[in-house]
């Protein structure tokens, strides 16, 4: 088997609303996530798919839904307040952890037809959380 990665930047603002501690806050974070896509044969240019190929797939998704929003469970009592405002943001079924986020990516990219083997999300430069299946 076959593994490639490829890396994707990009911030969003956040909290966690039943976290005992301080990331029930407003804050934000600059993360890193790991894309990978497997394959049991190369192709005929001998990778697993090109680099540009994954990239072009999920930044379509981080620029359009994740990048500079604001992630939210849809139960936050803030979202009136946002709303009335007109304020962007994304309200989620669950909360916004990077459990959540790396699989919503892993989602979307198996979605467009990669054979995705996992995806890292790095929150901080200390803390990752890693989504596959089987
Ligand atoms: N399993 C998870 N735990 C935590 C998540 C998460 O998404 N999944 N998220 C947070 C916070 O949103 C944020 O990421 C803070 O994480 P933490 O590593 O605690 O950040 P610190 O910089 O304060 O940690 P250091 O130990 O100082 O590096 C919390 N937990
Ligand atoms: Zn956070």
């Amino acid at each position: 088997m076959f593994v490639i990665t490829k890396e994707v930047y990009f911030c969003y603002g956040h909290r966690l609303m039943n976290h005992p501690g301080k990331c029930r806050n407003l804050h934000g974070h600059s993360v890193k996530a790991s894309i990978s896509i497997r394959a049991a044969q190369l192709n005929e240019q001998a990778m697993v798919c090109d680099f540009s190929d994954v990239k072009a797939c999920v930044e379509t998704f981080i620029d359009d839904v994740l990048d500079h929003n604001f992630l939210l469970h849809k139960d936050d009592p803030l979202i009136p307040a946002l709303t009335a405002h007109n304020e962007q943001f994304l309200a989620l079924d669950e909360h916004p952890t990077a459990e959540v986020l790396s699989k919503m990516i892993y989602q979307y990219v198996k979605q467009r037809g990669f054979d995705v083997d996992q995806v890292v999300l790095w929150e901080t430069s200390s803390a990752c959380a890693c989504y596959r299946e089987d």
